[in-house]
């Protein structure tokens, strides 16, 4: 469970981003952030990560306050992180060598994992021979190796195709049902925000937050009447917070 108490967050130029927030993320679940551009949603991504800290308040994740580099924190950027000079393989073991697993260890939740992601056959692939999809999955399969029990994942599939993308989320899905994890993801597409999350979690410029349990949709089906009712409360709600004047921001 994350937990955020009475939080103030500025950079150093002086931007406000968040006064007073108060928040939180239940563990297990997958979560979806949406809000308009600039309102503090990888700043809030970052802070969960430990990558920032709170000028004041409190964040706690599972009851301590976030460390940069957490084991079992996984955070996926836009950018994917791979390293070019590395191939499929040499990208997930990184990790598992850096925290000295065996060979034997190593080879194995490779393997499984490969086999998750439908990378199969790629082992040996540098990341420029990949598709976009194909570098968004090892991205996602470099941290999953590691067994994360929270993911955080900033627009992950923005730059795909549409089918491409509609595939990974497929894919996270099928992850998160696997394993016992918490997944916050920040996404700029309602639709997405409707058929991957439990629960939705509508930012505003003055750095608040709505939360939306999504219990119309059935995670996994993009045709059916409780997919629409999501889309449009997710809307609706989005649309009421842009309504707002943006007054809490300097
Ligand atoms: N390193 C930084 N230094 C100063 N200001 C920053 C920095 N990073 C972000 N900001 C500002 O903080 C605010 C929140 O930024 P953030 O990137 O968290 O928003 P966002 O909701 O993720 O935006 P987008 O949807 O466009 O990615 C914005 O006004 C942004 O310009």
């Amino acid at each position: 469970m994350i937990h955020i108490r009475d939080l103030d967050f500025d950079y150093s130029s002086g931007q406000r981003v968040f006064r007073g927030l108060s928040h939180s993320f239940e563990a297990g679940k997958l979560h979806v952030v949406i809000g308009p551009s600039g309102c503090g949603k990888t700043t809030l991504l970052y802070l969960i990560a430990g990558l920032l800290s709170a000028k004041r308040g409190g964040l706690l994740l599972n009851g301590e306050a976030p460390q940069r580099g957490r084991e079992k924190t996984a955070v996926i950027l836009q950018e994917y992180g791979l390293f070019p000079w590395k191939t499929v393989c040499e990208n997930m073991a990184l990790g598992l060598r850096l925290r000295g697993f065996s060979r034997t260890e190593r080879a194995f939740r490779i393997d499984r994992v490969l086999g998750e992601l439908g990378l199969g056959g790629k082992e040996k692939s540098y990341p420029a021979k990949l598709s976009g999809g194909e570098k968004q999955r090892l991205a996602v399969g470099r941290s999953l190796v590691l067994d994360p029990d929270l993911m955080l994942l900033d627009e992950p599939f923005s730059s795909l195709d549409a089918m491409t993308r509609e595939q990974l989320q497929d894919y996270l899905l099928a992850v998160h049902r696997e394993r016992a994890m918490t997944i916050i993801l920040v996404t700029h597409s309602i639709e997405e925000a409707a058929y991957l999350s439990d629960e939705i979690h509508v930012m505003d410029m003055q750095g608040g937050i709505t939360r939306i349990s999504n219990t119309s949709s059935r995670a996994g089906d993009r045709k059916s009447g409780g997919f629409f009712s999501s889309c449009v409360e997710i809307r609706n709600t989005l649309e009421s917070i842009t309504a707002k004047p943006a007054g809490g921001r300097i």
